[in-house]
């Protein structure tokens, strides 16, 4: 289903590069600053400064305010790492450059998120920098920053009210942000992402403070280049997109689904190490159908109902070519929470033009297959003998089921029209058999297959008697006390994931899993849930959420200069996660590891994700890297503070 051919990559990747060569050659050169500009003038005057960090976290600034100095300054750093931030990777590879960087000073310094540092300015800095009086006389680390950020934010018992903490903080001092996210992963994730998020969007409109992202309505029809010019980064590298009518589990939220293209971004940089700078969230508002926003008084979006048809497709087609003119070819593309109406026909219709990823398909996937391999160990056998059935039939649900079937298909060598056969699915009309072809959406149709009806699901999962039970329905406590005694009646250990977010649409809590299936359950969920105690036993439960996946593959595609998405790169991106999975993981009933160490999963996945790209054909980032994990791991943004002299 996501298959492309590899022939087409490959001439769009050969002329890519010459593409990108020809346009360098013709760029005009960077004016050269002067290194000792410090100390020019006060006030809010910029200040040319030195910042000691390696090339590409400089090159973290805008590069509107980037200029190079000579090679054998101080900040020249070894080693091929901050090309991958490069606009021509090939060529700059040979003689990196270092950089100064231009920032304001005195007080706009303190109010510019992306260098302000609060309470940690150094004395020197303060000097130079024209902050003396504008700071306290305390200079602190920003360990201890965050030790007070963390005590700020527990003191918050509603979660709303900790993800409003989260955003204040990105838009006063980005890197002590990041810094928290990273440090504080697995307390931080359900507060910047699901479930928080979800209500954030519910309430986006009162909540709102600052863009953190562009909005395209239609009324910048005609004139998305121009918008694009107008986000203060121009070096981006990875977009996340939606239109806000699927957004999570919760619905058309119009205009207010920008906090899932922002929360999943923050995630690219806090657990993929992509540089923030290089991320930017999109909303493309055509309407809401929720009358609840309609009326809204606070809604930020549209106050109309939903264009469709060409009116649509022309918005969107606008923004895909003016993005590809404005960021290049190779600038990735990630549909989020699109409706799966919209979804299926993005992919296919820019799949081959552009280097596009949808996160609900393939990202969600992927990140679910990785924990069905992991689970073969603590089940016993192969995918292959598993029966798989499946509660909702939209963009997670076909797009999971079609990543095992291909799986399958390459472990068993039976073609994937036979391995398909094991996988059923129930939609809101029951289970998909060929007597409903006729009505059904295309990508339901090859999971229809001979059977009688069935209206619902419980009865679907006595019929079938799967192995693999998957929620991805969005629709909260479906996989009922009947549905887990079911599935616990004729499995050993059922494998039940509950995919669906946020935790009010989860098909079932971990409680209900474990208490249902007397402990025996395999469950992971899209949410999390704190561990459960049953029978004087603590079960924990894993995460299966695509925030596994996406950031590690970004940053593969970015450092082998990928100019498209593959399905073996899926495979590989799962491969990678299951490999993390560790025997003590598994003792404790876990399919996914911690969220502890995502950063070195998200090496490896980047490294394999890559390392496939190189193997089709796909990368334009040449020669290829000896070790992938170590490059990764080297291209990763880290937010300590900078310091300037
Ligand atoms: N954990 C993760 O990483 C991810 C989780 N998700 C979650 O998965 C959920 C679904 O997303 P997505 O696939 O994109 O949504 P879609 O709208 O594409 O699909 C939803 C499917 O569920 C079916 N459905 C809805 N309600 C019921 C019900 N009561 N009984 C049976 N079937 C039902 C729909 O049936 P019909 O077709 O008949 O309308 C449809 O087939 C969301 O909650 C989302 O948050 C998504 C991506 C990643
Ligand atoms: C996780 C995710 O992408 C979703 O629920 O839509
Ligand atoms: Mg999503």
């Amino acid at each position: 289903m996501f298959s492309l051919n590899t022939t087409t990559f490959l001439n769009n990747s050969l002329s890519g590069v010459v593409l990108q060569q020809q346009r360098r050659v013709a760029a005009p050169p960077l004016v050269v600053a002067a290194a000792a500009a410090n100390g020019r003038k006060g006030g809010d005057q910029n200040v040319t400064v030195l910042v000691e960090n390696s090339v590409k976290e400089i090159r973290d600034a805008s590069p509107a305010a980037v200029t190079p100095v000579e090679k054998e300054s101080k900040l020249n750093v070894s080693g091929g790492v901050g090309d991958v931030y490069g606009e021509d990777t090939a060529t700059e590879d040979q003689s990196i450059t270092p950089w100064t960087v231009s920032v304001a000073s005195g007080y706009p310094l303190l109010r510019d998120p992306h260098y302000n540092k609060g309470l940690a300015f150094t004395e020197r800095e303060k000097d130079t920098h024209y902050l003396r009086g504008l700071l306290p006389p305390v200079v602190i680390s920003q360990e201890l920053q965050v030790k007070k950020m963390m005590a700020n934010i527990r003191q918050y018992q509603v979660p709303l009210q900790r993800y409003m903490a989260m955003m204040d903080l990105q838009e006063r001092n980005e890197r002590l942000f990041y810094k928290l996210l990273i440090d504080h992963v697995e307390e931080l994730l359900p507060v910047v992402y699901t479930p928080t998020v979800g209500e954030a969007c519910q309430k986006y409109g009162s909540i709102f403070r600052q863009p953190q992202g562009l909005f395209i309505s239609l009324k910048e029809k005609g004139k998305i280049l121009e918008v694009l010019k107008n986000w203060p980064q121009k070096k981006i590298q990875v977009i996340v997109v939606t239109d806000g009518e699927r957004i999570l589990g919760l619905g058309d939220l119009g205009c207010q689904g920008m906090g899932i293209p922002v929360g999943k971004l923050s995630l690219y940089t806090a657990l993929g190490g992509i540089r923030p700078s290089s991320c930017l969230p999109v909303t493309i508002d055509v309407g809401t159908n929720n009358e609840k926003l309609l009326n809204d008084e606070f809604y930020i979006g549209l106050r109309q109902r939903r264009a469709t048809g060409q009116e649509y497709a022309e918005l969107i087609d606008e923004f895909m070519s003016s993005v590809k003119q404005t960021y290049g070819e190779k600038v990735l593309i990630q549909f989020e929470d699109f409706a799966n109406h919209n979804a299926f026909d993005l992919l296919a219709n820019y799949g081959s033009t552009h280097l596009v990823f949808n996160d609900d398909i393939q990202g969600t996937a992927s990140v679910v297959l990785s924990g069905l391999i992991a689970a073969q160990k603590l089940v016993g056998g192969t995918l292959a003998r598993h029966t798989f059935l499946f509660l909702g039939a939209g963009e997670a649900g076909t797009g999971i089921a079609e990543l095992i079937a291909l799986e399958m298909s390459k472990q068993t060598g039976a073609p994937v029209e036979e391995t398909r056969k094991k996988i059923w699915m129930v939609d809101s009309k029951g289970l998909i058999t060929r007597s409903r072809m006729e009505g059904l959406q295309h990508f339901k149709r090859p999971w229809a297959h001979e059977h009688e009806p069935v209206r619902n699901l419980v009865d679907a999962v006595k019929a079938i008697k799967p192995t693999v039970l998957i929620g991805s329905s969005g629709a909260g406590r479906t996989f009922t006390k009947e549905v887990v005694e079911a599935m616990a009646s004729f499995n050993e250990k059922p494998i039940i994931l509950a995919l669906s977010n946020p935790t009010s649409q989860s098909e079932c809590t971990a409680e209900e899993a474990y208490m249902w299936s007397e402990g025996r359950a395999i469950f992971a969920s899209g949410s999390p849930f704190d561990p459960v105690e049953y029978n004087g036993k603590v079960y924990a439960s894993g995460q299966a959420n695509n925030a596994y996946i996406f950031p590690g593959l970004g940053l593969g595609l970015i450092i082998s200069g990928a100019i498209r998405v593959h399905d073996d790169m899926l495979l590989a991106a799962s491969e990678a996660l299951a490999a993390q999975v560790t025997e003590e993981n598994l003792e404790k009933g876990l399919i996914y590891p911690p969220f502890s160490i995502i950063r070195k999963i998200s090496a490896k996945i980047a490294a394999d994700v890559a390392a496939k790209a190189y193997e089709l054909g796909l990368a334009t980032r040449l020669p290829e890297p000896e070790n992938l994990v170590a490059y990764a791991e080297s291209c990763m943004y880290s937010p300590a503070y900078r310091s300037y002299r």
